[in-house]
């Protein structure tokens, strides 16, 4: 027995959920002599999954959080929950977890076993559509459109025209790239190709599915994608190619097919996704769950093309999926040497620079990682801040911010109140949206503004916001309705039998019957879905919203606030995505320190994703 009671200590800190000190108990009571420190295990890897990780690190518990007396040394835990008969200890990282032990030991990660199976099957899957082989033609058939789409002079060192060409060749691929360096452009471009690649080999135009977390994102990439197609039509691309490409959307969520009220989806390995290419946006926003079940779902002679911003906050549930994998397919900043030969007739003769020594890699997923911004004439001159961000330059960023040098980028410093500062710009905003002429046009004018919190709740947190806006609209005096003609809805549930998941905006509007309903973006956005919204699953105002929930969606004119003391939750990458939310507008609200404190933080997850894609698998015994 340890002579530590840490599981007290735990259940006294008081910063474990109820349910986490709940499923340590349960054991205690099947089995009353459990180790203490294998109940402080098994409630920590509870707690860990609620706080985004996969599981936690004995060797580093204090990553989750800061506990006072002293945790055990790592190599007792382990011996510990080794002679637990309540955790498995499976002999490779491809092997299946003891089905009767709730968790896991392997690699100094102690997992829930749910959590663990999902990223074994998560590796396992990435590794084989990795693996798998596509009809790759003959580039040099294709090099006269590549003139056409990669029009640049040194096309080798052209990051897009790279990533383009990689996909011909490989099955999975990964975009990544901070705003405007022209992911979407590159994957139109790309699609392009492959349409021409098929049709050249005299097959069917590829069926092309493109999806994102949210129907936000997906919105978007469709609107994006289909600008580009536009600009590709004018460059001369043939009809035929364009009319392979599609021109919406969806989440990934409705790609994958929800079952009503089942965490299961339609399509999986024994019946996956009907497309010849899967375009997925957005993908740090991506839990392990989720990402596991669409990798399942994908064909063996299906592409997964991934794309994605990495500096961005890692998923709000379990995971940091999209790190583990581009830590796994490296900077994409390099070209295999076979895949430059391969590639030739279209790159030319790449610089040594871009290319890498070692070709052959357990992980044989492709990244390629943009760098050059290409957003022009813009209003906003976010890039400078945004990379002071990325890199946790604290002076940079202070410096830019405070000459007010940058376009419509407005340091509010030391304000922690934005509705009193600037409440009347604010609440206009607000008013016109119940003054809109329809529920869509209110939902399109929504997106013109929105406050940004850290945290949801404190004085600076999106909770209280909500409440005092909601009483400034009522003219502090009437008390509104719950369900108000006007009022921003943020779903803060994953609700299958509604088509809502968590995240999603919508508005109470009038239905023009004297009834108030709820108004969320459909598939067209001129027609919205309705609901009544005494049927809603779970939801909160948005009218301020955290920058977690604002991940994958993009306003015209964004105001930051960062809380006037410093919390755990504060990290470069929040900061990053939160200022990167504005397209033509920002306000920052932040004092110097929090700024500081925040900027020198990473988001950083526990996962044990990349080690077991760059692991070589064991046969099974
Ligand atoms: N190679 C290029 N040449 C000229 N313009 C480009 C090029 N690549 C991208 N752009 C332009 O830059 C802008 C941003 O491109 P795009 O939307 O593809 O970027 P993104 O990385 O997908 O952005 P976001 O992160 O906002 O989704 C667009 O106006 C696009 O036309």
């Amino acid at each position: 027995m340890s002579a530590t009671p840490l599981f007290d200590a735990l259940r006294s800190s008081a910063q474990l959920r109820t349910l986490d000190l709940a499923f340590a108990q349960a054991l205690r009571r099947l089995e009353p002599d459990t180790d203490d420190r294998v109940l402080a295990a098994a409630a920590l890897a509870s707690f860990a999954i609620a706080n985004g990780h996969a599981g936690f690190a004995i060797e580093n518990p204090g990553e989750l959080l800061a506990l006072d007396p002293p945790w055990p040394a790592a190599a007792d835990w382990a011996d510990a929950l080794r002679r637990s008969r309540w955790c498995a200890l499976p002999a490779a990282g491809n092997e299946v977890a003891a089905p009767d032990a709730p968790l896991v030991l392997e690699s100094g990660l102690v997992y829930l076993r749910r959590y663990r199976e999902y990223e074994r099957q998560l590796a396992a899957g990435l590794k084989r559509i990795a693996g798998n082989t596509v009809d790759a033609g003959d580039p040099a058939k294709l090099a006269a459109l590549f003139a056409v789409l990669f029009p640049g002079k040194d096309r080798g060192d052209d990051r897009q025209a790279r990533a383009a060409a990689l996909a011909l060749l490989h099955p999975l691929l990964l975009v990544t790239g901070g705003p405007g360096t022209g992911k979407t452009t590159t994957i139109t471009r790309l699609l392009v190709l492959l349409a021409e690649q098929a049709a050249q080999s005299g097959k069917p135009a590829p069926r092309i599915a493109l999806a994102a977390p949210t129907g936000r994102a997906a919105e978007r990439m469709a609107e994006s994608l289909r600008l580009a197609m536009q600009s590709l039509a004018v460059a001369g691309v043939d009809a035929d190619r364009l009319a392979a490409l599609p021109d919406s959307g969806s989440t990934l969520h409705r790609l994958l097919g929800t079952i009503p009220d089942s965490p299961q989806f339609r399509h999986h390995a024994g019946n996956p996704l009907p497309f010849d290419v899967v375009v997925i946006d957005e993908a740090s926003m991506i839990d392990l769950p989720l990402m596991a079940k669409l990798v399942d779902a994908i064909a063996a002679h299906t592409r997964l093309i991934l794309i994605g911003d990495p500096d961005q906050l890692p998923s709000v549930e379990a995971g940091d999926v999209l790190s583990g994998i581009l830590r796994a397919a490296g900077a994409g900043d390099r070209v295999d040497p076979p895949d430059a030969d391969a590639l030739a007739p279209l790159l030319g003769r790449l610089p040594a620079a871009s290319t890498r020594e070692q070709a052959e890699q357990a992980f044989r997923g492709r990244r390629v990682h943009l760098l050059r911004g290409w957003r022009q004439s813009e209003s906003l001159q976010l890039a400078p801040l945004a990379e002071a961000t990325r890199s946790g330059d604290a002076d940079t960023a202070l410096a830019l911010l405070r000459s007010g040098g940058l376009a419509n980028v407005h340091f509010h410093e030391g304000e922690g109140d934005p509705l009193q500062t600037h409440g009347a710009q604010l609440l206009a905003h607000w008013r016109a949206l119940a003054e809109a002429a329809s529920p869509a046009a209110a939902l399109a004018m929504a997106a013109r503004l929105r406050v940004l919190t850290a945290v949801r709740e404190g004085p600076q947190g999106a909770r209280s916001l909500n409440a005092r806006i909601e009483e400034l609209l009522g003219g502090g005096q009437r008390r509104l309705d719950a369900h108000f003609h006007g009022r921003l809805l943020l779903v803060t549930e994953n609700s299958y039998r509604h088509g809502l998941f968590n995240g999603d905006i919508g508005i109470c509007f009038d239905d023009g019957q004297g009834r108030v309903m709820a108004w969320f973006p459909g598939v067209d956005p001129s027609s919205p879905r309705v609901f009544h919204p005494a049927a809603l699953p779970a939801h909160d105002s948005a009218f301020a919203m955290t920058v977690h929930k604002s991940q994958g969606s993009e306003f015209d004119s964004v105001w930051l606030l960062l809380p006037q003391r410093g919390n755990r939750v504060l990290s470069r990458e929040l900061v990053y995505t939160g200022i990167t939310r504005a397209r033509s507008e920002l306000h920052l609200a932040a004092g110097e320190a929090v700024l500081r404190e925040a900027l020198a933080r990473h988001a950083s997850r526990c996962s044990g994703l990349a080690g077991r894609l760059v692991a070589e698998d064991r046969d099974p015994a």
